[in-house]
């Protein structure tokens, strides 16, 4: 077992809960309410934004010349490709952001704060491959895709050859890393990576009005 191989069992429950959420269903399916994913599109415009931030302050603290040119390309990827995906999708669905977050999308969005403060890689690091592992633990599934352009480009956003290469990359990264700080700084990799499992369940309860 690796370091987030540990935790990814250990947070087993709440990260099976997300990845099996009815969002994800629906969404695979075709079947999301508009209003469903109006609210959840709105709320992660917001999650995006605080989203590239912390890849750029991992950009900027990473202790490899590799990593960094990997994480300096995903955010690119996610400031262009992502971002047209929100700008067509919110158009669509009539939402004119920006609007106030809720509370996941509120205790996410303090989480990226403080880690891109820390100014410690591990910290970013650990924020990132939660919200990377676990949106590719969804988006990878021998379904069909759904029809509409509204639910399969963010599924496709989440999976693939690249994507999976991303996760990979941050999960050797994030075991690298742990491997070399003291106890003290690896608990609390730990605490972030628990944190933010739940935070992912609650932002899929919240499109619902669940939270
Ligand atoms: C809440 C959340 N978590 C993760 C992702 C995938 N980057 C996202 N878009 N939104």
């Amino acid at each position: 077992m690796s370091f987030s191989r540990d935790l990814r069992a250990a947070t087993s429950t709440t990260w099976d809960a997300a990845t099996g959420h009815r969002f994800v269903a629906e969404l695979w399916t075709g079947t999301v309410e508009d209003a469903v994913l109006a609210r959840y599109l709105a709320q992660d415009a917001l999650f995006l934004d605080r989203f590239v931030a912390l890849l750029g302050a991992a950009v900027a603290t990473a202790d490899d010349t590799q990593a960094r040119l990997a994480i300096a390309r995903q955010l690119g990827l996610v400031a262009s490709d992502e971002d047209d995906y929100f700008a067509r999708a919110l158009a669509r669905l009539g939402v004119t952001p920006p609007v106030e977050p809720l509370p996941p999308t509120q205790g996410f969005l303090d989480l990226m704060d403080d880690a891109r403060r820390s100014g410690a890689y591990g910290v970013a690091l650990t924020v990132l491959l939660v919200a990377e592992w676990l949106y590719l633990d969804w988006a990878t599934r021998p379904d069909t895709a759904p029809p509409d352009w509204l639910h399969r480009e963010w599924i496709d956003l989440h999976r693939g050859p690249g994507f999976t290469a991303w996760v990979d990359l941050l999960r050797a990264e994030t075991d690298r890393v742990a491997a070399g700080v003291d106890d003290l700084a690896r608990e609390r990799m730990g605490e972030v990576f628990r944190r933010a499992v739940d935070l992912e369940l609650a932002f899929f309860d919240a499109a619902y009005g669940d939270r």
